[in-house]
């Protein structure tokens, strides 16, 4: 079930990557022999994954399985060892500004202009990509109203809220209409009214001809969101495709196999509340 896009090749070097054949549409993501190591640990191994374009992706994986190392490493925030990532066909480390005009990034944990407020993040954020003054002010108004922070657009970004920050990082990367969406754990700390509103976005824009990728801990959230999920485990693929194939009726299930989940049964035996 993992795609097979390239021959395997030893790890850390990279395979050839296959070209596209002609009549064979271009998928919106194609990752090639991404590799990373942090020291001795390797966060990301020969990672080869090929998302359609128009798809709804979801990129599972137990805590420390390599989704934001892969994601960053996909969009251009951080440099592979070996390997690269091509947008719509372009690559993203040899035409980084043709590839990112196409790419709408919300990156987990990376550190937001924090001294601006909402509105003019979301602003700055789209007129650095060059757009018209008054299409960026038009959008703005609608990215904070529908994500709930209309109200919030003069506080500074260093006084939101872990659900607010969330929310204003995926309307910077949502401001320019890319055409593909990258979103690591978007849903996280979002209250369900805002979660529900960014569904809606989310699925109108796949609905649309966009493509949508996230990383999730709630398979539950995936398997009713996505049209596709890929599972990692130990900076692995270990398997993708279509939720119904993947997932086979129960991803969570499925996932827990997937990457070996052992059962725990029992608690901590020290674990007691203190009467005194
Ligand atoms: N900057 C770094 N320096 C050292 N090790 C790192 C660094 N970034 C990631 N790692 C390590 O790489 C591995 C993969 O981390 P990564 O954040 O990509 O996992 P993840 O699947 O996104 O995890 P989570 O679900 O917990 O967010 C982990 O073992 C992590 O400790």
């Amino acid at each position: 079930m993992v795609d097979a896009v390239t021959p395997p090749a030893a790890p850390g070097q990279p395979s050839q990557p296959v070209p596209a054949q002609p009549g064979q549409p271009v998928p919106a993501l194609r990752t090639w022999g991404l590799f990373k190591r942090f020291g001795p640990k390797v966060a990301v191994q020969q990672f080869e994954l090929v998302i359609p374009a128009g798809s709804y992706f979801g990129i599972v994986g137990p805590n420390g399985a390599g989704k934001t190392t892969t994601l960053s490493m996909a969009t251009g925030l951080l440099t592979p060892d070996t390997g690269t990532a091509f947008v719509h066909g372009v690559d993203v480390w040899k035409d980084p500004h043709a590839a990112k005009r196409q790419l709408g990034v919300l990156p987990d944990g990376f550190r937001l202009f924090d001294r601006l407020t909402g509105a003019e993040l979301v602003t700055y954020a789209g007129l650095l990509r060059g757009m018209d003054p008054a299409v960026v002010k038009q959008r703005t108004d609608d990215l904070l109203q529908v994500l709930g922070l209309a109200e919030e657009a003069g506080k500074l970004v260093a006084d939101y809220s872990a659900g607010m920050t969330k929310k204003i990082g995926l309307a910077t990367a949502m401001v320019h209409a890319p055409s593909v969406l990258v979103l690591d754990e978007p849903f996280e700390s979002v209250d369900p009214v805002s979660a529900s509103h960014i569904r809606g976005l989310l699925s109108d824009f796949v609905a649309n001809g966009g493509t949508v990728v996230l990383s999730s801990h709630v398979m539950e959230l995936v398997e009713r969101l996505c049209t596709h999920v890929a599972v990692m485990n130990a900076g692995a693929l270990v398997a993708s495709g279509t939720i119904a194939e993947v997932g086979g009726g129960n991803l969570e299930h499925r996932f827990a196999e997937l990457v070996g989940a052992t059962e725990v049964t029992g608690g901590l035996p020290w674990l007691r509340p203190s009467h005194d």
